[in-house]
């Protein structure tokens, strides 16, 4: 098999690598197949999912429902488990056979741990935790201008400089940067749950989905870890990427940080099940776990309503909760930044504030 990463006219169609655990699917192979489905249309190519397991064909049509036109099926009892060895082994295999052009992943974390050992083992770029891809269009655009045929080849075009675009925050999220990889294939790039839609499932698409089992070829010197037992955290993590409520804590409940946590989750309770969340000087101050964490280090929440408690506004946390459908903010400073993407704003005490709403909310019920 030829394979030469820097010879990029060979390569095309858009790949996701499709995470599951325990046989479910995450949320995010769904933002990641919706988002590619655009880039595919765009590109001409097809969308292909990436699924890697035991027993895991039974997934195929889930896939297909969000936007995959093929999904390609690594089937293997020694895939049962996440290895850093045998996925990446996979994973290179059929990338250097098939050539996509893009592989994206989830920036969980297998895909912060597998995303950069693929691109390093096929010779090419990776653009880790991005929070925007798009396709570099305007060579094209420039060229059909002066075009009177839409016939790339007849213009003279290379469809090679049409680039992805991976946009991810840089410099401590104080500014945003856009890469793009122009001389090798694949692009690849990580991105961040949550922030990318998820589309409708789609019945139609679901059924017309193709699947192909890919072989398998591990052997045991591929292998040089061993998974001997998997032992889960009792503790309950909280839920903030699905949450339809989120109510975050940030230093402002220093005063009294038993009780500002406890109104907190009176509030996210009163407001119909709402979960907790917080800034990350909550988490290292060690007043809450890091689970709870919102912002650029922590879970971007597309929740419907996200009330922000005596947090300030930093980049850093908003970059994780502007896309919440409504935002209120409670503050006792008038000019905490907070308030430029709040919907609704309290200047005051929330220790004064919270309680009031409280009430508010149980006599409304
Ligand atoms: C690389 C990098 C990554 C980061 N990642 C994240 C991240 O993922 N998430 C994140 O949150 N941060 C992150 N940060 C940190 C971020 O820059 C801020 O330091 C942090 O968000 C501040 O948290 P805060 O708003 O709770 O605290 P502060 O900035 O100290 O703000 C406290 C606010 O509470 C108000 N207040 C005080 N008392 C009261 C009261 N009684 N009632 C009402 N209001 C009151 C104050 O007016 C103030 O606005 C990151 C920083 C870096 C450099």
């Amino acid at each position: 098999m030829s394979y030469n990463s820097a010879d990029v006219s060979s390569f095309k169609d858009i790949w996701v690598f499709c995470e599951q655990r325990d046989g479910m699917l995450m949320e995010t192979d769904f933002e990641l197949l919706s988002e590619g489905r655009k880039l595919a249309h765009e590109r001409g190519a097809q969308l292909v999912g990436l699924l890697l397991g035991e027993n895991v064909k039974g997934l195929v049509k889930e896939l297909g429902g969000y936007g995959a036109d093929r999904v390609i099926v690594c089937d293997d009892p020694r895939l049962k488990i996440y290895t850093t060895d045998a996925y990446t082994k996979v994973i290179c295999d059929a990338v250097m056979e098939r050539k996509p052009e893009v592989l994206l992943l989830g920036a969980s974390n297998i895909g912060r741990d597998l995303g950069p050992r693929c691109a390093a083992r096929l010779h090419t770029g990776l653009t880790a935790d991005c929070t925007h891809l798009d396709i570099e269009m305007t060579k094209y655009v420039e060229f059909l201008k002066e075009a009177s045929t839409l016939d790339t080849e007849a213009i003279g075009f290379d469809m090679q400089d049409v680039n992805l675009k991976m946009t991810r925050p840089a410099f401590g999220g104080h500014l945003m940067a856009t890469i793009i990889c122009p001389r090798f294939r694949p692009c690849m790039s990580t991105v961040r749950p949550g922030v990318l839609k998820k589309d409708d499932f789609d019945r139609a698409k679901s059924e017309a989905c193709v699947m192909e089992i890919y072989p398998v070829k591990l052997t045991e010197s591929d292998l040089k870890t061993k998974v001997l037992r998997t032992v889960k955290e009792t503790r309950e993590l909280v839920d903030l990427l699905g949450a339809e409520v989120v109510v975050a804590v940030g230093r402002g409940i220093s005063k009294d940080i038993e009780k500002g946590i406890s109104l907190a989750k009176e509030l996210a309770d009163a407001l119909g099940g709402g979960v907790l969340g917080a800034s990350r000087a909550v988490i290292d101050s060690g007043w809450l776990s890091a689970d709870h964490q919102v912002g650029q280090t922590g879970k971007t929440v597309r929740s419907r309503i996200y009330v922000a408690l005596g947090i300030s506004g930093a980049i850093q946390h908003v970059s994780g909760m502007q896309n919440a459908e409504h935002i209120i903010a409670i503050n006792k400073s008038e000019t905490a930044p907070i308030f430029d993407v709040a919907t609704y704003g309290i200047t005051g005490d929330l220790f004064k504030v919270v309680p009031l709403m409280i009430e508010s909310l149980k006599e409304a019920n």
